[in-house]
């Protein structure tokens, strides 16, 4: 299973909703022509999700676990305060130019920090607190990610993981690691006191912390 949602539904869904702006449906195009494992990037449906959580929570900080192709760092970006910033990781340094020529185009790119590197050594070195946090890396990390994150986000905001329905594997009688991992991860969240969550079922599954 790609997605969890039936592909007309999600077709109509998309009609529906506001569009992908010109550079963003640029971005998913060229994505799709010429990187590898195109599906990790958010899309039109997500993407106008995590825009208007974003516009809805007016951040000044956002930090974003898992670049790609920036396709999803773009649609945080539209909620940004005026003077707010976005700091975004990944470990990939192929995607760079690619990247930063859209980060430039895209009217965000002084208020986007790009680092490169492994996101689990660069968290603890981040003095800063978050507003949102966008967990989107290697799955197996997650449980990681969200215990260097949960302190740096203040009271009030937003941690979202993406892909925790694992295309429905989570629910199917799977018994591989990833999908154990992916299991203990939506626990860990169900079970934390700190946080008030939602597992919303859109594309592949958007885990929704709101630190208490
Ligand atoms: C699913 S993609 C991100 C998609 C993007 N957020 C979007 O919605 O368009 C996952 C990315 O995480 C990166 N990644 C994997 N392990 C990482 C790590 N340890 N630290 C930083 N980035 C990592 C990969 O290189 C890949 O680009």
């Amino acid at each position: 299973m790609e997605h969890l949602t039936d592909k007309k539904l999600t077709e109509y869904a998309e009609k529906h909703s506001s569009p992908e702006s010109e550079l963003l449906a640029e971005l998913n195009r060229e994505t799709n022509l010429k990187v590898p494992m195109p599906r990790m990037l958010s899309g039109h449906l997500q993407g106008r999700a995590l825009a208007l959580f974003s516009r809805l929570l007016q951040p000044s900080r956002i930090l974003e676990i898992g670049t790609y192709t920036g396709y999803s760092a773009i649609c945080l970006c539209e909620g940004l305060k005026p003077d707010g910033k976005l700091i975004t990781i990944d470990i990939n340094e192929e995607l760079e130019d690619m990247v930063r020529g859209y980060f430039g185009r895209s009217g965000y790119g002084t208020r986007i920090d790009y680092l490169l590197g492994n996101a689990l050594e660069i968290i603890p070195g981040l003095q800063e607190s978050f507003d949102l946090v966008f967990i989107d890396a290697d799955k197996k990390s997650y449980g990681a990610y969200y215990d260097l994150v949960i302190e740096k986000v203040r009271p009030g905001g937003l941690i979202i993981a993406d892909n925790v329905l694992r295309h429905g594997t989570v629910v199917a009688g799977n018994t591989d690691k990833e999908t154990r991992n992916m299991q203990q991860f939506n626990e860990k969240v169900q079970a934390d006191s700190r946080v008030e969550n939602l597992l919303l079922p859109i594309r592949d599954g958007l885990m929704i912390a709101r630190k208490r």
